[in-house]
Order: C-alpha cells, then sequence, then structure tokens
C-alpha cells in the first residue's frame, strides 16, 4: 500500500476528530481519555481485534483512563489508506 500525499492525509483527518499529522508528517496521532481504566482497555480490546483482522497494529501507551495512539505504515515508511481506516474504527470504537 502506498504513502498518502500530506493533502490528501490532511482532507481525510478532517473527518477524524482528535486526529492530527505528526511533526514529521510520519504517522497520525490521537490522545484518548475515558472515564476510567475499564472503558480505556475495552476500547483497546476492541481497537486490538480489528487491527490483528486487518494485520495492522497500533503503536500505543496506556496509563489508566489515557491511551495515547500513533498510526503509522512501516513498510510505507508513512502515512497509508490503513492508518485512516483504523483510526476511523478507532472512532467508532471509542464513541469519541
Ligand atoms: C509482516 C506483517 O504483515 C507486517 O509487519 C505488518 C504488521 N502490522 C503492521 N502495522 C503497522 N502499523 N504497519 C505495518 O507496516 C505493519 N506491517
Amino acid at each position: 500500500m502506498s504513502k498518502l500525499e500530506k493533502s490528501t492525509i490532511e482532507k481525510a483527518l478532517t473527518a477524524l476528530s482528535g486526529w492530527a499529522l505528526a511533526d514529521d508528517g510520519l504517522s497520525i496521532k490521537r490522545v484518548y481519555k475515558f472515564g476510567d481504566f475499564n472503558a480505556a482497555f475495552g476500547f483497546m480490546t476492541r481497537v486490538a481485534l480489528m487491527a490483528d483482522k486487518m494485520d495492522h497494529h497500533p503503536e500505543w501507551f496506556n496509563v489508566y483512563n489515557k491511551v495515547e495512539m500513533t498510526l503509522t505504515t512501516h513498510d510505507a515508511g508513512g502515512v497509508t489508506q490503513k492508518d485512516i481506516d483504523l483510526a476511523t474504527f478507532c472512532q467508532t470504537a471509542s464513541g469519541q
């Protein structure tokens, strides 16, 4: 899958609440906050199952109710449609 142009990524991000292009332009990022650890881990579980189905896995860091996420496509060296698709799923799975 090929790397998307910066303008294409920015256009796709307008439909994705809270997601932003990283300063180096190589990934998209978002921090999710939930009510508690149970809600955060439920979200991570839903995303993990979908990510494995897509063979496209997030970089993420969790502390209690906070999940920091970075999506990039290592094979392509940047952001691809797979990252946009996984971020779109995160939006549904988080309800945010
Ligand atoms: C071998 C395997 O298909 C690859 O390593 C997949 C797995 N998950 C992946 N996840 C992400 N985010 N980027 C990749 O390039 C990627 N590649």
